[in-house]
C-alpha cells in the first residue's frame, strides 16, 4: 500500500470544501453539518503548513465566502469584509493571547468580548444619517446589494438618531432569526404542509437573499451591530467597546451580552459564563468574540489573509453534527397523537449525547425523504428536542426503503388513523391505550364529565403509576384502603412522610371525600358518559346532540359511522372518529366494565322521531361517500331499491335499468366489490332497520300536519341547516325529495335559490320563504 499522497488528499479536500462552501453561502442549502467543514478545513490548513509547497492563494484556507452569485447587484466593499480566527479549545486561546502579548510587549491586554450570533454578516451604509445601500460579505471584497431586503428588517435604522454622525458611516453587522420567530415559522410551516427552515442560521440568509422583499418582510429577522467599516467627516471613539456604546447611540442594536474583558483568565471566564447560558439564550450562537479593544493595538497588530490578527472566535461545541439514522420508532403522545422518532447512533451535539430526535409528523419524513440507514444531520439548539433537518445526499445504500407510517399503535395494538385532511396520525384506542391513559381518566373525571371532585392531574399520575387503574373503569373498583395506601406511597416517594395521628386523619377524610365522589358520578347522564368517553372531537355539543338523536349507548355504540352524519352538526370527520372509537374492542371493553361496575345512565331513551325522516337509503349512499354517487343519482337509486341490503347483489345493469349512468353505475359496482364496503353497507342497513324499529310510533290520532306532502329544499337558510329544516319537516310527516316536479307538495326557498325555485314558479307550486317556514314550525312544536 502506497503512503497517502498529500498533494492529492490538499486537492480533494479543496474540492470538498469548495463545494461545501457554494452550497452554504451562494445555495444557503448546506450539504455537511459545519462541525465537518471545520474539521476537513483544519486538516487543509495542516497539510499546507506541513507542505507550504502546497499552500496557494486559491485555497478556501485563504478566502473569505464565496463570489456573490449573480443574482443580484454587486457591491465592492470599501473596506474588506473578512472572517475571523477560530479557536476550538482553551489552550488555542491561550496562544491567542501570548501572540498578542508578544507582539505589543504588554500583559494582560484589555478585549471587548461579544457573543458570535449565528446568521448573515452585511454591511450597511449611511450617508447624511440616511440608509442608503446594505450588501452581504459576498467573498470579503465584493458583495450582494440586498438593500431593499434589509429595508424591510424592523431592527435596522432607516435613519440615525442624533445628529452627530459622520457624512458617511458603514456599519457592520449580523441578520439573524431569532428562536422563538425561528419555531414560530416552522410549526406553521408543518401545519401547512409547507418546507421549514433547517436552522435558523440558514433562514436568515435565505431569507435575506430572497429576490422579493415582500418574503423577506414576512420572515421574522432581527440585527445586531458589531464593528464598523468606513467612516468618512468624523472620528471615532479609541476602542472597540466605546464605538459599540457610540453606535447604540446611533440608534443601532448592539447585544447588550457584550462585557470588557482582561487578560486570558477573563476571556475563559466570559466563554464560560455564556456557554452555561446559551440553551437559554433567545437566539443561536455558536461561540464568542474576543477583540483586541484598543484601535492602536489593531492597527499594530494587522491582518493576516483571511482575519485579523487582534480577533478570534471562540467555538462552542456545534449544534448540528452527521450520524446514522438506525431506526424510525413511532412515539404516542398523551393525547394519541402519533410522532415518528429517530433512533441514532449516538454523536455529541451541543455538548451532549443525542441517540433519539424527533421528525415532528409523517410528513415531515416524506418530506426529507429519510431512510433507515441513512446518514442524517441532527441538530439540538436551546432546550428544544433534537430534530433531524436534513439527509446528507450521496450517503444512501442502494435498498434503502421509504419509510410509511406503521397501522396499528405500537403501544396498544389499535388501529392509528390520520386524521381527515391534517398532518396528524392518532391511535384510536382512547380508553385503552397505556399511552393515553392519564389523559384518559384526568377527562373522564373532569367537571363537565362525569365531574368526580379531587381527582386532579397528580392523583390520576399517582393511581396510574403505582398501579391501581389502568382505565377509567377501574375507578369504580378502588377501595378506601388502595387509595390510602396509594397516598403513603406518593408521600414517601416525594419524600413527605409525616406519620402522625393527625397526617392519617387528613388522609382518610381525603380518601372518603374521593370515594364519595366517585360513588356520586355512578349516575350519570348519556351526554355526560359520551363526553366522558374522550372520543377524538367529541366536545360537549356533539356528546350532547348524539345523546339526544340516538337516546342510548346500547345503540350509540353498535353504529356504523355513517350513521352518526345523519346528526345535523356532525360531518365526515368527527362522523369517522366516533365509528373508529367504537370499533376498537377495547374501548368496547372498557364500556362493558364501566357498566359492570355499576356506571348507570339516568336518561336513556329511544332515539328522537326526527331520525325516522333522516333514515332514507338516498341520505346512506351520500354519506358513503361513494365515487360519482350524486345526491340526484342516490335519490334515483333509493327510488328503485327499497333497501341497503338490496343493493349488495344486484347486478350492474339493474343500477343502469335504475337510470344510473354507465360510468356511475360500474363505479358503484367496484365500490360493492370491495368486501369492506359491502360489510359496512350491511351494518348500516341492518342498524336502519334497528333504529327503525326503535324510533316510537307517531302518535296514530295526530298523523302529523303534513303527512302525504313532499317538500323540495332549495337555498340558504339562516336560521338553520337544510338537513335541520328537512328533518323537522319530516317530523311533522312531509317526505323530502331533491327535485322538483309536479308532484312536489311545496317547496322552501332559502337565500339565494336557484334553478329549483324557478322550476317551481313555473309550476305554480306552493313557495315558502324562510319566514313562514319558521312559523310553521313554531307553530307545531
Ligand atoms: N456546512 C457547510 O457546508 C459550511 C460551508 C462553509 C462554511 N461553513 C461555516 O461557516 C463558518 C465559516 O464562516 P466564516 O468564514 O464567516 O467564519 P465565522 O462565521 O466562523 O466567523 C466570521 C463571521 O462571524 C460573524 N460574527 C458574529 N458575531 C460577530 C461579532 N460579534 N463580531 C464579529 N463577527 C461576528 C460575522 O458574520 C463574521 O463574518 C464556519 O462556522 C463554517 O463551519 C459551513
Ligand atoms: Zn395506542
Amino acid at each position: 500500500m502506497s503512503a497517502p499522497d498529500p498533494a492529492a488528499r490538499v486537492a480533494e479536500l479543496r474540492r470538498q470544501l469548495d463545494d461545501a462552501s457554494y452550497r452554504y453561502y451562494v445555495l444557503d442549502d448546506a450539504a455537511i453539518p459545519d462541525a465537518e467543514y471545520d474539521a476537513l478545513l483544519r486538516e487543509l490548513e495542516g497539510l499546507e503548513a506541513a507542505h507550504p509547497e502546497l499552500a496557494g492563494a486559491d485555497s478556501p484556507t485563504q478566502r473569505v465566502g464565496a463570489p456573490p452569485s449573480g443574482a443580484f447587484a454587486s457591491v465592492t466593499h470599501a473596506i474588506p469584509m473578512l472572517s475571523l480566527g477560530n479557536a476550538f479549545s482553551d489552550d488555542e486561546v491561550a496562544d491567542f493571547v501570548q501572540r498578542i502579548e508578544q507582539r505589543l510587549e504588554r500583559s494582560d491586554p484589555v478585549f471587548s468580548v461579544e457573543p458570535k450570533l449565528d446568521g448573515l454578516a452585511i454591511s450597511l451604509r449611511y450617508e447624511d444619517g440616511r440608509f442608503v445601500q446594505g450588501a452581504t460579505r459576498g467573498d470579503g471584497a465584493t458583495g450582494e446589494d440586498v438593500t431593499a431586503n434589509l429595508r424591510t428588517v424592523k431592527a435596522i435604522p432607516l435613519a440615525l438618531r442624533r445628529t452627530d454622525w459622520p457624512a458617511v458611516l458603514e456599519v457592520r453587522g449580523e441578520v439573524y432569526m431569532p428562536l422563538a420567530g425561528f419555531h414560530r415559522y416552522n410549526e406553521r410551516m408543518r401545519a401547512e404542509g409547507g418546507k421549514p427552515l433547517a436552522n435558523p442560521r440558514n433562514g436568515a440568509a435565505g431569507s435575506l437573499r430572497q429576490l422579493d422583499p415582500r418574503i423577506t418582510a414576512r420572515r421574522p429577522l432581527a440585527f445586531y451591530a458589531y464593528a464598523v467599516g468606513l467612516v468618512e467627516g468624523a472620528e471615532l471613539p479609541p476602542t472597540h467597546s466605546a464605538t459599540l456604546r457610540q453606535l447604540r447611540d446611533w440608534g443601532f442594536p448592539v447585544s447588550a451580552e457584550s462585557r470588557v474583558a482582561t487578560g486570558l483568565a477573563g476571556l475563559l471566564a466570559y466563554y464560560r459564563d455564556i456557554g452555561e447560558r446559551r440553551d437559554r439564550l433567545a437566539f443561536d450562537i455558536d461561540g464568542v468574540v474576543y477583540k483586541l479593544d484598543d484601535y492602536a493595538g489593531q492597527l499594530e497588530l494587522g491582518f493576516v489573509s483571511r482575519a485579523p490578527r487582534w480577533a478570534l472566535a471562540h467555538k462552542f461545541p456545534a449544534q448540528e453534527q452527521s450520524t446514522v439514522l438506525e431506526a424510525i420508532e413511532v412515539n404516542i403522545g398523551r393525547t394519541g397523537a402519533a410522532t415518528p422518532l429517530a433512533r441514532l447512533t449516538p454523536v455529541q451535539v451541543g455538548g451532549v449525547e443525542v441517540s433519539r430526535a424527533t421528525l415532528h409528523n409523517a410528513d415531515q419524513v416524506a418530506r426529507l425523504d429519510v431512510r433507515v440507514g441513512d446518514t442524517v444531520i441532527v441538530r439540538r439548539a436551546g432546550d428544544v428536542i433534537p430534530e433531524i433537518v436534513r439527509v446528507v445526499p450521496g450517503m444512501r445504500a442502494p435498498d434503502a426503503q421509504p419509510w410509511q407510517m406503521p397501522t396499528v399503535c405500537p403501544v396498544c395494538g389499535s388501529d392509528l388513523v390520520r386524521e381527515e385532511g391534517g398532518v396528524v396520525w392518532r391511535c384510536s384506542g382512547e380508553l385503552i391505550c397505556p399511552a393515553q391513559r392519564k389523559e384518559a381518566i384526568e377527562h373522564f373525571a373532569s367537571r363537565r364529565a362525569m365531574d368526580i371532585d379531587g381527582l386532579g392531574e397528580r392523583y390520576v399520575e399517582d393511581l396510574v403509576d403505582f398501579g391501581y387503574v389502568t382505565s377509567v373503569a377501574d375507578l369504580y373498583t378502588l377501595s378506601l384502603d388502595d387509595l390510602l395506601e396509594m397516598k403513603c406511597r406518593g408521600d414517601e416517594r416525594d419524600g413527605t412522610t409525616p406519620d402522625t395521628v393527625r397526617a392519617g386523619k387528613v388522609a382518610t377524610r381525603w380518601a372518603e371525600n374521593l370515594i364519595a365522589a366517585i360513588q356520586g358520578s355512578r349516575r350519570t347522564t348519556l351526554a355526560r358518559y359520551l363526553f366522558g368517553l374522550g372520543i377524538q372531537h367529541v366536545g360537549e355539543s356533539t356528546a350532547k346532540a348524539l345523546a339526544e338523536w340516538f337516546g342510548d349507548l346500547a345503540v350509540i355504540r353498535r353504529l356504523p359511522w355513517p350513521l352518526f352524519k345523519r346528526v345535523p352538526d356532525i360531518g365526515s370527520e368527527v362522523a369517522h372518529s366516533i365509528g373508529q372509537f367504537f370499533d376498537q374492542a377495547g374501548n368496547q371493553k372498557v364500556i362493558d366494565e364501566l357498566l359492570a361496575g355499576g356506571v348507570e345512565i339516568t336518561d336513556a331513551r329511544p332515539p328522537s322521531a326526527q331520525l325516522r325522516g333522516a333514515l332514507g337509503l338516498a341520505d346512506l349512499l351520500v354519506d358513503l361517500e361513494i365515487p360519482k354517487l350524486t345526491r340526484l343519482r342516490a335519490e334515483q337509486l333509493a327510488g328503485v331499491f327499497a333497501e341497503a341490503s338490496a343493493l349488495l347483489d344486484a347486478p350492474v345493469h339493474r343500477f343502469i335499468a335504475a337510470g344510473l349512468p354507465n360510468d356511475t353505475a360500474s363505479a358503484l359496482e367496484t365500490w360493492l366489490e370491495d368486501a369492506e364496503n359491502a360489510g359496512l353497507l350491511a351494518r348500516c342497513g341492518e342498524a336502519i332497520a334497528t333504529l327503525e324499529k326503535l324510533i316510537p310510533e307517531a302518535d296514530a290520532t295526530s298523523a302529523g300536519p303534513l303527512e302525504g306532502r313532499t317538500v323540495v329544499l332549495t337555498g340558504t337558510l339562516a336560521a338553520m341547516t337544510r338537513d335541520e329544516a328537512k328533518s323537522r319537516l319530516e317530523a311533522l310527516g312531509a317526505k323530502s325529495a331533491g327535485s322538483v316536479s309536479k308532484k312536489t307538495g311545496f317547496v322552501v326557498a332559502g337565500e339565494a335559490a336557484g334553478s329549483k325555485l324557478a322550476k317551481a314558479e313555473e309550476l305554480g307550486i306552493e313557495i315558502w320563504d324562510e319566514a313562514k317556514l319558521l312559523a310553521f314550525l313554531g307553530k307545531h312544536e
